[in-house]
């Protein structure tokens, strides 16, 4: 049987341009939708990209550790517009991931960053993953969410024009939700029903259509990263 000798090694936390080296215990993971429509001029994976990009930038930019993206998303039953999975299987693969992160790098505090809708109720098991965790605090950070108007709209079509996922030529064919029912989530009646976010997001798309604004997706872009740095700075002071 060979005995693994771990060499003990003094790592320079401090080093390179970080927050301070305590941000080396906070991990920033990805969460979105890697397999759901979102008109002709968007990629099935936007939510996923999108999510990524703001975790990436806000991990760069303050030093915490960049934990890569979870793989499934919930979304709720009324809406039918990709492959989703149960909140339990969510959450399960969440705990599995953060232990990991945990175990291999030592993470003590999670930040989560969200860019699909339809992950919203993961908030219920907030206290599940972390009662299964052993770590500190676990944030979900929607602010994208809040901010980007309907689904497969003017916000994420301006989004996707800055990373680069846009498909400009089908950019005239996005409001045509006879076709693309998806967008603005217009041919899901019952969830209009239940949910007047949804119903508002849907009247936009069907009153004005989808415009493409490159600030505008930037001005998103980096609230979402600068609210995520914000709660980078909200854990370190725990
Ligand atoms: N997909 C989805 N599922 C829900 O349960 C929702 N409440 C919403 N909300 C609305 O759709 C937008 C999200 O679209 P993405 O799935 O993130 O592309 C969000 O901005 C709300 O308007 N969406
Ligand atoms: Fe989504």
């Amino acid at each position: 049987m060979f005995l693994k000798v771990i060499k003990m090694v003094e790592l320079r936390y401090g080093a390179g341009n970080i927050f301070n080296k305590d941000v080396h215990k906070i991990g920033i993971i990805a969460l979105g939708s890697h397999l759901e429509n979102h008109g002709p001029a968007l990629p099935i994976d936007t939510d996923a990209k999108i999510a990524a990009y703001i975790a990436f930038q806000a991990s760069l930019e303050s030093g915490a550790k960049f934990l890569g993206i979870i793989y499934p998303a919930h979304e709720i039953e009324e809406i039918n517009h990709g492959i989703h999975y149960t909140l339990n299987e969510l959450a399960e693969n969440i705990i599995k991931t953060l232990k990991s992160a945990k175990k291999y790098l030592n993470i003590e505090k999670v930040i989560i960053v969200n860019a699909h809708g339809g992950n919203i109720p993961l908030f219920q098991c907030l206290d599940k993953i972390e009662a299964e965790i052993p770590l500190d605090i676990v944030i979900i950070n929607n602010t994208v969410i809040e901010n980007e108007g309907p689904h497969g709209g003017s916000g994420e079509i301006s989004m996707g024009k800055v990373l680069g996922i846009l498909n400009e030529d089908e950019l005239h064919n996005q409001s045509n939700i006879k076709v693309f029912g998806e967008v603005g989530l217009s041919e899901f009646k019952e969830a209009r029903k239940k949910d007047p976010g949804i119903e508002e997001g849907a009247r936009e798309i069907e009153d004005n259509g989808v415009y493409l604004d490159v600030s505008y997706g930037k001005q998103i872009l980096n609230l979402a990263v600068n609210s995520v740095l914000l709660d980078v700075e909200k854990l370190l002071d725990y």
